[in-house]
């Protein structure tokens, strides 16, 4: 038989280290490299500008790398399923490649096109590259539940070995490409060239990002990383971003560019370990640790593979039920940076407008509007983070918001000294430029002031132009009275929990301070779980 085939891009927007993609064009006859705008895929039907921009720049930097070998990436718009079935009755398609995604909300659609495909008798290639590991491989040999735990999951990686290593770009020469007539444009809603967000109903409203979409950006973004890695190396630590968390400087995150893969994972993570053997002369890295972010990535997405209802508290088996409180006037002073708090505004507005912020500014938000201060529930957070972040991923933010909050009843996390909005902010960027940056109403204070402006006598705030109530909101609640009261709540719900269900939670004390990058000054409190 003959083989006709089509490459289905939706994550995995790249040419390097695409396995499914290598396999599809592998002796084609024909091959067909496509997009398909379902309302859903690629995370668009959570989607606010900035990470609908993203795609749009991704796809367009894919449709011109395409072009540069003499094809073209055609978007088609409507049901994957349905779309494929034209393609196999009237292009004649006999292959279908994808990508795995292994995020339990894209099973549905995923199985609806393998089974149209198995009853038209088409061949279905599907490889994993979105992640290191096969999630699927990592549920089996912990015995059939994914790890709940970062620590189990990494003693069971270790079992499955080292992850694969990237694959190179396909070779186009021989590669013949396949053409769509102007009647099959018309039945699959061919659209003339990328859409960009305004044509699909997304208005700009003051977002100004600061990453582009794209694997030639990625790659090249990714070689100005490698740099940081490389210095950090040769200063003797590693995980430079966790080590100094630089909110001012350049961008420098390739969370984007991997949510969307237009950087391989794989490559990401043996670049990471090549740069650190050059630096230390061929000594082997063979730790995990000099790439634990990206395990991270990989214990949210597996925990998250066999679960339809990982983004949301009822019915989801690995979530503590916790009674949050319903408040839209705090939920939406949260989303727009006007709690009165400076840090969080700043964070809150950072990510509104460039679609990205630090971990350690998420951690302290998300931990404001749950069991620090606000206690209202994560899923409201979530939503408001697939709404503005480009890197937002069903799993990954879901799992982070669960362990942030959820896992609120741990002893361990019953900190309010460590997050406390102010003195966090103040250890984590204590200069006070990051909040003159975002919430330009304070630049001009004195820097006594910038962390609690509250704190200014009426003549500096008059003096400065700075009236809190007027130019600036008041706090929305006071931090010591509120974090009080939740500290005894949580309690009470934990001593009414006799045996908490398994739930997604923190390994132990030393794994929440390096998640929430806090000095070792910390410690001791986290460990006594001091209020
Ligand atoms: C409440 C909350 C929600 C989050 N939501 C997302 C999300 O939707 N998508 C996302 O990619 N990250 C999310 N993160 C994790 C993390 O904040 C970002 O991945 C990180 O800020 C990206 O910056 P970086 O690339 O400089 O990170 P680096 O520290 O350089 O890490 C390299 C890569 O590892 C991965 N990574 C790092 N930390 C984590 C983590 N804790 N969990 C999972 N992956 C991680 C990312 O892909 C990141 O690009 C969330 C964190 C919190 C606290």
């Amino acid at each position: 038989m003959s083989k006709v085939s089509v490459h289905w891009f939706r994550h995995g927007l790249r040419f390097h280290d695409n396995p499914a993609l290598f396999e599809a064009i592998n002796d084609a006859e024909r091959f067909y490299a496509v997009f398909i705008i379902d309302g859903e895929s690629a995370g668009t039907k959570t989607s606010g500008y900035n990470r609908a921009q993203f795609l749009y720049e991704s796809l367009c930097d894919l449709d011109s790398e395409l072009k540069a070998v003499g094809s073209q990436l055609f978007i088609f718009n409507g049901v994957p399923a349905e779309i494929f079935t034209t393609l196999h009755r009237e292009a004649g398609v006999t292959h279908l490649s994808f990508e795995q995604d292994c995020e339990a909300i894209w099973n549905q659609r995923d199985d609806d096109v393998r089974r149209t495909c198995l009853e038209l008798g088409m061949e279905v290639i599907e490889k994993i590259s979105h992640t290191l590991w096969d999630p699927f491989d990592i549920i089996d040999a912990n015995g059939g539940q994914p790890p709940l735990t970062y620590e189990m999951f990494v003693q069971v990686a270790q079992v499955l070995g080292d992850p694969p290593r990237a694959l190179p770009n396909p070779e186009w020469d021989d590669v013949i490409f396949g053409e769509i007539t102007d009647e099959l444009a018309t039945k699959l809603k061919l659209a003339p060239q990328v859409p960009t967000p305004e044509m699909q109903g997304w208005t700009q409203n003051g977002e100004a990002p600061v990453y582009v979409g794209g694997e030639r950006r990625a790659l090249q973004h990714l070689k100005s990383r490698l740099r940081v890695e490389e210095d950090a190396f040769r200063d003797g630590y590693i995980l430079p971003n966790q080590v100094n968390p630089d909110f001012l400087g350049p961008p420098l995150s390739m969370s984007a560019a991997l949510r969307f893969g237009c950087l391989s994972v794989r490559k990401f993570y043996w670049d990471v370990h090549e740069t650190y053997n050059k630096v230390n002369r061929g000594q082997s890295s063979a730790t995990h640790s000099l790439t634990a972010q990206l395990i991270w990535r990989e214990f949210f997405y597996c925990m998250s593979a066999n679960n339809p209802k990982y983004d949301q508290m009822k019915q989801n088996p690995i979530c503590i039920q916790i009674p949050w409180y319903k408040n839209p006037d705090h939920l939406k002073a949260w989303e727009m940076g006007q709690t009165g708090y400076p840090f969080i505004d700043a964070c809150m507005r950072q990510m509104r407008k460039e679609g990205w912020i630090h971990h350690v500014g998420r951690t302290a938000v998300a931990c404001f509007l749950t069991r620090g201060d606000l206690w209202i529930s994560w899923e409201e957070g979530l939503k408001v983070f697939y709404k503005y972040l480009i890197d937002a991923d069903w799993s990954v933010a879901a799992g982070n918001w669960m362990w942030v909050s959820s896992s609120a009843f741990e002893r361990q996390l019953d900190c309010s000294v460590c997050v406390c909005p102010v003195a966090y902010g103040k250890r984590l960027e204590p200069t006070g430029e990051y909040i003159r940056r975002y919430v330009p109403e304070l630049a001009s204070l004195p820097h006594d002031y910038i962390f609690e402006p509250w704190k200014a006598p009426s003549k500096v705030q008059e003096k400065f132009g700075c009236i809190v109530g007027k130019d600036y909101p008041k706090r929305i609640v006071r931090h010591k009275t509120a974090s009080k009261a939740n500290y005894k709540m949580m309690k009470n719900i934990r001593d009414s929990l006799k045996l908490a269900p398994k739930h997604c939670a923190p390994s132990n004390a030393d794994e929440i301070r390096q998640y929430l990058r806090l000095p070792k000054a910390c410690f001791h409190n986290i460990v006594e779980g001091k209020y």
